[in-house]
């Protein structure tokens, strides 16, 4: 993409927590690790209060160097600025001519740091308490809200999430050695979403201090785990929210979240299109702010996953990136986040990267194997991965761009197949929800056909807690799927209470005993 300034360049101060180096290419930097360590260090002698820290550390210049706004989304597509733009202070989801929106950052100023710089930075502050850079999100503030006040940040510390060596599973069921599942579902409400609704939350936050009045409520449509992050990072800030869920068609666990947290839940009698198609009319005409991934504010969060993932491989790329797609926000997200670590110089190359649908609802992978000349919503049908039934994603075009520019690939899994692959791994130690399983079974697929070789480095995004789907997973393992043969399935042993019974049982199994 053409990189333009819209801003004056400024020397000055870097980010928070350091000294920066204004790096020439290739330029080390000023050890930002110990600062922030320095600072920690510091702290510890007094009463902790690390948001009115960071305002003050705020206060004495840091980080005011970087600029972010939103552009037309196909700008982006075409690769140079139209000159439309707008604040990130402003409510707006749509170009003029209704086309989807990107944030845009200034990535000169950011060029003005090198590589060694940002690798330094981001990893100097994984795990501190240091507000808000302890976040997985907020460790890189910079490339992702740089103007937003660090006291204005929602945050519950999320990211930083486990990247899970498969070990067993690799070896045992597809031959591989350097197989890794990114744990995103390892977080507050369970799932990925909160990265980006920690951003989005921030935002709004802000806006409703500069313009009080201007959003009395933030609302979404959601399969479950969009809800359940929003109404937490809302009642963390004490801001109301709204969500509307298609009626019987979420899991259980995932329909408490948003009531504990105290959002105004609709369970509307439709899908989750249906929701979507409400909540956008809804938001288009009063003062409650769309939280959907619409919403392109939401992506900036995720697209730190990964960097994160690059950050844990010590900065080496990895040769296959694997992520279940429903509205599409993700996959774009995860493109974006590996586009800017290359662009910047961090990593020389983009993963290739697989969208993983149910064959359910499945117009990505529809469109992917007519060669993109064809996209169609459709009427997305009932899955076990119902967070991902969708027909009609928002972000379409986000993600055809994605898989166009990192040679990507889209595969599809049956219900059977989604089911088997997240079971097959739980009995090597994960607890996998459907969403992860579709991954895997794309992932069982593409070996079994050779594109992934036994020992490319390949990450799976497991995008939600496992259990938030207990009730799928009891199913399974009591064989009560009709038409499925649920062939991992572990059933409990019902015994009687008496030794001859538990010792028969345990033979049953044992035979050595
Ligand atoms: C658990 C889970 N996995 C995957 C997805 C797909 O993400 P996206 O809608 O960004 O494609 C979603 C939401 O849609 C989800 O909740
Ligand atoms: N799976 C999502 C569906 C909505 O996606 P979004 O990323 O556009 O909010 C959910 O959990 O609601």
């Amino acid at each position: 993409m053409q990189q333009r300034s819209v801003v004056a360049q400024r020397a000055g101060a870097g980010p928070a927590g350091a000294s920066p180096a204004r790096a020439s290419s290739g330029s080390v930097c000023r050890r930002p690790r110990l600062l922030v360590r320095a600072t920690a260090a510091a702290d510890s002698k007094q009463q902790h209060n690390i948001r009115k820290e960071a305002v003050e550390r705020q206060a004495a210049g840091a980080a005011d160097s970087f600029h972010a706004k939103f552009v037309p989304f196909k700008d982006v597509q075409r690769g140079s600025l139209s000159g439309e733009q707008y604040s990130l202070d402003t409510v707006q989801y749509r170009s003029t001519d209704g086309g989807l929106l990107d944030v845009y950052h200034d990535m000169s100023e950011l060029a003005k740091f090198g590589p060694e710089y940002w690798k330094a930075l981001f990893d100097g502050r994984v795990g501190t308490t240091s507000w808000p850079y302890g976040s997985g999100v907020w460790s890189k503030k910079e490339w992702v809200l740089p103007e937003l006040s660090d006291a204005d940040i929602v945050s519950m510390f999320e990211g930083n999430s486990n990247l899970f060596w498969a070990e067993r599973f690799g070896r045992e069921a597809l031959g591989m050695s350097d197989l890794w599942v990114k744990q995103c579902g390892n977080s507050h409400t369970g799932s990925f979403k909160d990265l980006g609704m920690t951003v989005l939350v921030s935002q709004v936050n802000r806006i409703r201090k500069l313009r009080p009045g201007s959003i009395s409520a933030v609302g979404c449509a959601s399969t479950g785990d969009t809800s359940a992050a929003l109404s937490a990072y809302c009642a963390a800030a004490g801001i109301p929210s709204i969500v509307f869920l298609p009626a019987d068609k979420i899991s259980l666990a995932q329909l408490v979240q948003p009531i504990a947290n105290g959002a105004l839940v609709l369970s509307i009698d439709t899908d989750f299109d249906g929701c979507m198609r409400l909540i956008k009319e809804v938001t288009a005409e009063t003062p409650i702010y769309l939280a959907n991934s619409m919403n392109s504010l939401r992506l900036e969060g995720q697209k730190t996953a990964a960097i994160e993932i690059l950050q844990q491989f010590d900065w080496q790329v990895p040769d296959w990136v694997i992520i279940p797609g429903g509205n599409l926000g993700n996959i774009y997200a995860f493109y974006k986040g590996f586009k800017m670590c290359r662009d910047l110089g961090l990593v020389d190359r983009i993963p290739r990267l697989v969208c993983a649908q149910a064959t359910n609802a499945n117009p990505l992978y529809t469109a992917f194997k007519k060669g993109w000349k064809h996209y169609e919503p459709m009427q997305a049908k009932t899955t076990f991965a119902s967070a991902i039934q969708i027909g009609d994603p928002v972000s379409i075009d986000r993600a055809i761009l994605a898989l166009d520019d990192a040679n990507g690939i889209v595969e599809e899994a049956s219900e059977e197949e989604l089911m088997d692959a997240a079971a097959r791994a739980d009995r090597t130690g994960m607890f996998n929800c459907p969403h992860t399983g579709v991954a895997l079974a794309a992932l069982t697929k593409l070996r079994e056909r050779g594109v992934i070789a036994p020992s490319d480095r390949t990450v799976v995004v497991s995008t939600a807690h496992g259990l938030k789907f207990t009730q799928s997973k009891v199913a399974y393992h009591s064989r009560e799927i009709a038409g499925m043969a649920c062939s991992m399935a572990n059933p409990p042993v019902a015994v009687r209470n008496d030794l001859g019974s538990v010792m028969d049982a345990l033979r049953a199994k044992f035979p050595a005993i």
